[in-house]
């Protein structure tokens, strides 16, 4: 049985106070340890606020290296590019935001798949964090249901693959690359966060079900060995 915390809010602003501040300590804890945080975030809107506290702390940022956990496969500057939030949310900070792909070459999606794995390959694993969001379809970084079994199953090097969702997302219909789940789960800390009733009915189901679960945040989070917190808001 997995070890999960539940910490609850009633909006999306306490809580980002509260992760934000997780985070941190997080960070301050890899830097005095190893000179160095690195951390793998997620997209969508959830995390925004969130990173938005995190980006006014004080710390030596010029240390810290983060990179999205999936990405859209689009070209530079899209709207859809989980790099690009990243980018304009922590980049002011001196971090150093790694993205996923070279948005200026054209790649098919099993390309995208291998580039970033080949990047993916430059930190050290396991990483000090990753934070994980989950879709309305219980899909977690960019592992969708339908589709899930190539980057649940891949093989442990493999730490990340190209992604053909079915159906596609109506908010980014684009192909995707994701960290596999083996990627994933090679982490000091994991943390999820998410907001509504629905989702947090789905993910307790998902855990509840664990590895015979049916969307993938249940499959990864099924098989990890460390304590997870979720951060759940209301709203
Ligand atoms: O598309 C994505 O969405 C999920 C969930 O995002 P949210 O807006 O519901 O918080 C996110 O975890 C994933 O990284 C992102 O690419």
């Amino acid at each position: 049985m997995i070890e999960v915390e539940w910490w609850e809010f009633d909006d999306a602003e306490t809580m980002a106070g509260e992760v934000a501040g997780d985070i941190g300590f997080i960070i301050e804890k890899a830097i005095e340890t190893n000179g160095k945080a690195e951390l793998a975030l997620p997209g969508g809107q959830t995390p925004q606020p969130i990173l938005e506290v995190l980006a006014k702390r004080d710390f030596d940022w010029s240390k810290v290296r983060v990179f999205p956990t999936n990405e859209r496969i689009v070209d530079a500057g899209s709207e859809y590019s989980n790099f690009e939030m990243l980018e304009r949310i922590l980049g002011p900070t001196g971090a150093t935001v790694e993205p996923l792909l070279d948005h200026h070459q054209h790649w098919s999606t099993k390309e995208a798949g291998q580039s970033a794995d080949a990047r993916l390959a430059g930190f050290s694993w396991p990483v000090d964090l990753v934070w994980l969001g989950m879709g309305d379809d219980g899909s977690t970084a960019s592992i969708f249901p339908n589709v899930m079994d190539d980057a649940i199953n891949a093989p442990k090097a493999r730490r990340a693959i190209g992604v053909t969702p079915d159906p596609m997302p109506a908010d980014a219909p684009v192909d995707r690359v994701t960290m596999t789940r083996g990627a994933l789960l090679a982490a000091h800390t994991m943390i999820v966060t998410l907001s509504g009733a629905q989702k947090k009915e789905l993910l307790e189901k998902a855990i509840d079900d664990g590895p015979l679960s049916n969307v993938p945040i249940g499959r990864v989070l099924a098989e990890t060995e460390i304590p997870i917190d979720i951060y759940w808001s209301a709203n």
